[in-house]
């Protein structure tokens, strides 16, 4: 039996779209067991107990590749990154059964092959790059082929997630944005990137709060965001340093300087239409984790 540990992601983080991701402290943990004959999935809801399972279909892409057919599997999770929230489940599960099936079948492909295969089944590296390699990440597909980068984060940096009751797919949040972006909004973005990774590096919150902005993705997609404006008021008036769309939403993300932020906007936050888990999140700073 093999279980692989993975965990949550958000990427994009402001200017960085398609490009940063960082790796956090919410798990999901898949256990891979070859048996006599057809599929179990255990541990998630009925409709992805099937053959088009994400995990089990990631795991299968990397049987093919290194010749190894099976008659039955058992795959059992525990989840705690929440489906459709901008928090990278879908990577976790693409990097959960990548990994699985290598270790299972006891394939040679490295780290950075299985990154790859993960890369192309997901379609962007920004929550894979994480998801594999853990910590501050800035990934890139060059000729076909993903590369990544680390970048250290300070411990002065605390995260606070806001995590809505209703969900957003990626696909359909893609679908929102331009295909054409203006000369003025490239700079916007491009000229932040660099001074973000330094901020984040430093633990500068005066440069994160300029730095950490963008015209690429969020003004687009903000409306499929209920209440987005009320949890901004909320935040900002408890002293966020910033706020920002967690991946493709609805998780709205806060860089803030002191834990007690949490309970600070608690009163109001159950207020609001929707129900918003307040969540205190790390950084993880170790990635994918495989057990025999
Ligand atoms: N436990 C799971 N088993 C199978 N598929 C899952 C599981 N969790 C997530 N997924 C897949 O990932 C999709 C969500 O991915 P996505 O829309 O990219 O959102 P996010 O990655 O932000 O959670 C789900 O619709 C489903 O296809
Ligand atoms: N760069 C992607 C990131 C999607 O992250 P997810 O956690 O929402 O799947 C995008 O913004 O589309």
């Amino acid at each position: 039996m093999i279980k692989v540990t993975v965990p949550a992601s958000t990427a994009n983080i402001g200017p960085g779209f398609d490009s940063l991701g960082l790796a956090l402290n919410l798990y999901n943990t898949y256990e891979f067991e070859e048996i006599e004959n057809g599929i179990i999935i255990e541990g998630c809801i009925e409709e992805y107990c099937n053959e088009n399972n994400l995990v089990y279909k990631s795991f299968k892409t990397v049987a093919d590749k290194i010749g190894r057919s099976f008659n039955g599997l058992k795959i059992n999770m525990e989840t705690q990154i929440p489906v459709s929230r901008g928090l990278g489940s879908s990577s976790a599960c693409i990097v959960g059964g990548v990994f699985g099936a290598n270790a299972l079948f006891n394939g040679n492909l490295s780290k950075d092959e299985l990154f790859k295969i993960a890369v192309e089944i997901e379609g962007h590296p920004d929550n894979i790059a994480p998801a594999v390699y853990g910590g501050l990440t800035a990934s890139l597909v060059d000729d076909d082929v993903p590369y990544y980068v680390h970048y250290e984060i300070s411990e002065k940096i605390l995260f606070c997630a806001l995590i809505p009751d209703f969900e957003t797919s990626t696909s359909e949040a893609r679908k929102l944005l331009p295909q054409m972006v203006s000369l003025d909004d490239a700079i916007y973005n491009v000229s932040r990137i660099a001074a973000l990774l330094k901020s984040l590096e430093a633990g500068d919150f005066n440069m994160i709060k300029m730095s950490l902005k963008d015209k690429l993705h969020q003004a687009y997609r903000r409306n499929l965001i209920h209440e987005y404006d009320e949890v901004e008021k909320i935040c900002m008036e408890n002293n966020s340093v910033v706020m920002f769309i967690s991946g493709s939403g609805p998780t709205l993300m806060n860089i803030i300087e002191n834990s007690d932020f949490t309970k600070a906007i608690n009163n109001s936050i159950i207020e609001l239409k929707h129900k918003w888990e307040i969540k205190f999140l790390n950084v993880d700073k170790n990635g994918v984790l495989v057990e025999k």
